[in-house]
């Protein structure tokens, strides 16, 4: 297992090139929060904004509306419930999971949907599903975010030995379309094609919800605008723990909300260092 380091940043943040607009940096569809959980995909949506994501929608819950529409005017709404066909196939990045609840009809909706150039990632509740309710991956570019009682229940793997990373590789080369795995955890580890990395930044003054919900967002808003994709998962998730950990200089909890705010000033401050 090797450790990742702050050199990722500086490889996968670069300047914005002068001649570009909007849809230069990616188009990002969200899909979750039920009537309980709106603010999983508000916190989704704050964070691939503040990441540069060029467009955001949010495909959720009615009653999530106006909250996200407070929080983040930037990301357009639609009701989950209706045909999100065309919205998917229109989206470089979809998302889905996030306070989802049991809402399996929707994630198949996706999973049959998605198409082999798009950039899927499943989060939370989408997680819990697949592992009650078996389904083919598709295939496209998969990037799963699972914590550990989530890995559990995919993987079959116990909590006390995902530790082993030949184990959770093991797992993934049952998937026919080999995901991105971030298992995240206080010791976070990425795996991607041929490699498994540790983060070595955060600590417990992440340990409050909706963290998860953040970082899914911060993915989404990475993949949408870097490339390779498992350089722009891995940037993502070291720096949402660093923001974290540079916050937590001053504050004895760090929030979701408090760590989208300080996305975009770190991202300019790596964009600027010299390559
Ligand atoms: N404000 C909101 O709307 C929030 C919505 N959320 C959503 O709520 C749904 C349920 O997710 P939860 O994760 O709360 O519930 P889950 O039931 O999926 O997982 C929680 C269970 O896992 C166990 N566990 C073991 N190791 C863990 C680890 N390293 N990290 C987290 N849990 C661990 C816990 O003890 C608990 O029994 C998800 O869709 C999630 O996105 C959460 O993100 C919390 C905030
Ligand atoms: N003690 C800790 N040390 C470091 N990181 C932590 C700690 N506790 C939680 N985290 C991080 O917080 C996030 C929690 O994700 P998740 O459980 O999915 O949150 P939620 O679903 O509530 O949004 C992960 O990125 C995890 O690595
Ligand atoms: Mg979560």
């Amino acid at each position: 297992m090797r450790i990742l380091t702050e050199q990722i940043l500086k490889e996968v943040i670069t300047k914005r090139p002068s001649v570009s607009y909007k849809g230069n940096f990616g188009r990002v569809l969200i899909i979750g929060g039920n009537p309980n959980y709106g603010g999983a995909v508000i916190m989704n949506a704050m964070a691939a904004v503040h990441s540069g994501a060029g467009l955001v929608s949010v495909a959720t819950d009615p009653s999530n509306f106006t909250a996200i529409h407070c929080h983040t005017p930037e990301a357009m709404v639609t009701d989950y419930q209706q045909d999100l066909k065309a919205l998917i196939v229109s989206s470089d990045v979809v998302l889905i999971g996030s306070g989802l609840g049991d809402q399996l009809a929707l994630l198949q909706k996706v999973l049959t949907s998605i198409e082999p150039h798009q950039i899927l990632i499943i989060d939370g509740s989408a997680l819990t599903l697949l592992a009650q309710h078996p389904q083919v991956l598709p295939d496209c570019h998969l990037v799963l975010t699972p914590h550990q009682m989530e890995w559990e229940r995919l993987s079959h793997i116990a909590i006390a030995n995902q530790n082993q990373a030949d184990l959770n590789w093991q797992a993934l080369q049952d998937y026919t379309n080999q995901p991105l795995l971030v298992l995240k955890s206080n010791h976070t580890q990425i795996y991607t094609e041929n490699e498994v990395y540790q983060i070595p930044v955060g600590g417990p003054y992440q340990a409050t919800g909706g963290m998860g919900d953040t970082l899914a967002g911060m993915i989404a808003g990475f993949a949408a605008q870097f490339k390779p994709l498992a350089s722009a998962v891995m940037a993502a998730t070291y720096a949402h723990s660093a923001i974290a950990q540079e916050l937590a200089q001053d504050y004895y909890v760090t929030l979701p909300t408090q760590i989208s705010g300080q996305i975009s000033p770190f991202m300019r401050r790596y964009s600027q260092l010299d390559k």
